[in-house]
């Protein structure tokens, strides 16, 4: 960032923390993108109007479209900040729905959460991946948006900002041109993902004359490829790659951006496993803007009624932050493949005949010995890793004492509330390092600190 750029910044953070509502529109008139750009400190111009309390400059910035979502470097969003200072109004404006919400059921704790992978960007226009011939217009159409996959890995261009600190993963978006050659291949999987967004969905979803103005929005499709990486990237002009198979990597594109991998790379991982007919071993054909596969077989079971082996998979997971009886103290664990230090919530697959609670009571037991009474939900997340759903909860310790088991985890503890928040909120990694806020883990132990906390 030049010093020129670095000054109006400042001069925009420290409009929206007096309350200058006519000097953040025009600075922002001028700059559109300072909006969700972040000061020195990690925080941008919301916090600094949620934190003093300034009601008509988060007015302006949410209806300049700002990220309400995005965190400092405490891991706080403009929400969690006006609640801390009290400022309730504010809270309510960045909560939304948050009065009618109180009103119909009250009691609800009503903390905005959204989870990394959990963006919805697009519409997903389920009822269109039957209409063979809407799809394949859609599939011309030179606005169209192609998100092209090598063995899973989505394409993109890195690009640097902020004086270099944060390198921002981009997905690349392909068009009609790029990607038609590839399209008429036998083994290239394509998945309509969706169409983009109405701008006020609220003022539209009654009315069938509009319904049809949902449907001339631009297309998202998804491309999976096998074939050599070096000849796919010819079909982008700009410098780009397929980003590297550590999961990791997953975990730095945007939120936008994350939500549609999620939804993508789930569908072509149920592709890449499912090629065959789970039921005959038969070929299969891909239906329904790919979400679907039928058997070839006219013969087979999997013809007659609804089979699930032709829809793609989604595992549910349990995760969940397990609290002492005393109220001060969690319970976290560690594998074998975590980096030194960390610890993070236990979780596991919930199996065939089960229910969400007695899930989590039976992983907890068989990883950590300790026996866990009341579940409550918290969120959910989606994992594309394959197809995760995790299904995060908060739990309450009925015993303490604790034995592990080694085959699945590493260690086990109870870890003080103090201990957690100086790791959380302070980065003292010294004596216990969490995993990062994309995952749902994290979420849901600043969950537990946030309640507690009376912030
Ligand atoms: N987003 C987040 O914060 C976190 C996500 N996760 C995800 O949750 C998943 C489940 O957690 P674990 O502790 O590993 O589960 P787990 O405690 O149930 O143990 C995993 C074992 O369960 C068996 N298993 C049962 N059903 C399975 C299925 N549908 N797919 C694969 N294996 C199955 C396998 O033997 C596997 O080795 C992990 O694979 C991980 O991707 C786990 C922790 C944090
Ligand atoms: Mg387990
Ligand atoms: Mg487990
Ligand atoms: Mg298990
Ligand atoms: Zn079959």
């Amino acid at each position: 960032m030049s010093s020129v750029e670095e000054e109006t910044l400042q001069r925009f953070l420290d409009a929206a923390a007096r309350g200058d509502v006519n000097h953040v529109t025009t600075l922002l008139s001028q700059v559109p993108l300072i909006i969700n750009q972040r000061g020195t400190n990690g925080w941008n111009a919301l916090m600094m109007a949620a934190r003093n309390g300034q009601y008509d400059v988060v007015e302006e910035l949410l209806k300049h479209g700002c990220d309400k979502f995005s965190v400092n470097s405490s891991s706080q969003t403009a929400h969690d900040i006006a609640k801390f200072w009290g400022h309730r109004h504010i809270c309510n404006l960045l909560g939304g729905a948050n009065d009618v919400c109180q009103r119909v059921l009250p009691g609800v704790d009503q903390t905005p959460q959204e989870n990394y992978f959990s963006r919805e960007t697009l519409e997903r226009l389920s009822e269109k991946r039957t209409d063979k011939s809407w799809m394949e217009d859609k599939e011309r159409d030179p606005r169209t948006v192609y998100l092209l996959f090598n063995n899973l890995s989505p394409m993109v261009g890195v690009s640097q900002r902020d004086q270099g600190e944060r390198v921002e993963t981009k997905l690349c978006r392909l068009k009609y041109e790029d990607v038609k050659n590839l399209l008429n291949k036998p083994t290239t999987v394509l998945i309509f993902l969706g169409v983009e967004k109405r701008k006020n969905p609220l003022s539209s979803s009654t009315s069938s004359q509009k319904e049809g103005t949902s449907c001339e929005l631009p297309a998202w499709f998804a491309v999976g490829s096998d074939e050599d990486a070096g000849e796919l990237l010819k079909c982008c002009s700009d410098k780009c790659c397929f980003l590297k198979k550590d999961h990791r990597e997953l975990l730095k594109l945007s939120e936008d951006d994350a939500g549609v991998v999620a939804q993508a790379r789930s569908v072509l991982a149920w592709h890449s496993r499912y090629s065959w007919c789970p039921t005959c071993g038969s070929g299969t054909r891909v239906e329904e803007g790919g979400y679907k596969r039928s058997c070839l077989n006219s013969e087979c079971r999997s013809q007659q009624g609804v089979h699930n082996t032709c829809y793609p998979r989604v595992d549910p997971v349990v995760i969940m932050l397990v609290i002492h009886p005393g109220g001060n103290q969690c319970l976290l664990g560690r594998k074998k493949i975590f980096p030194a230090g960390m610890f993070s919530c236990l979780a596991g697959f919930v199996e065939a005949g089960e229910c969400v609670e007695e899930a989590v009571r039976r992983e907890v037991e068989e990883e950590s010995g300790v026996k866990v009474g009341p579940v409550h939900y918290v969120s959910s997340q989606p994992w594309p890793l394959p197809s995760s759903l995790m299904i995060g909860c908060l739990a309450v310790a009925m015993t303490t004492s604790i034995t592990v088991d080694e085959n699945e985890i590493e260690d086990a503890q109870w870890f003080p509330r103090q201990q957690v928040m100086d790791s959380l909120l302070r980065g003292d990694r010294s004596k216990l390092s969490l995993p990062p806020r994309q995952t749902i883990a994290h979420q849901l132990i600043k969950h537990w600190i946030n309640m507690t906390s009376n912030l």
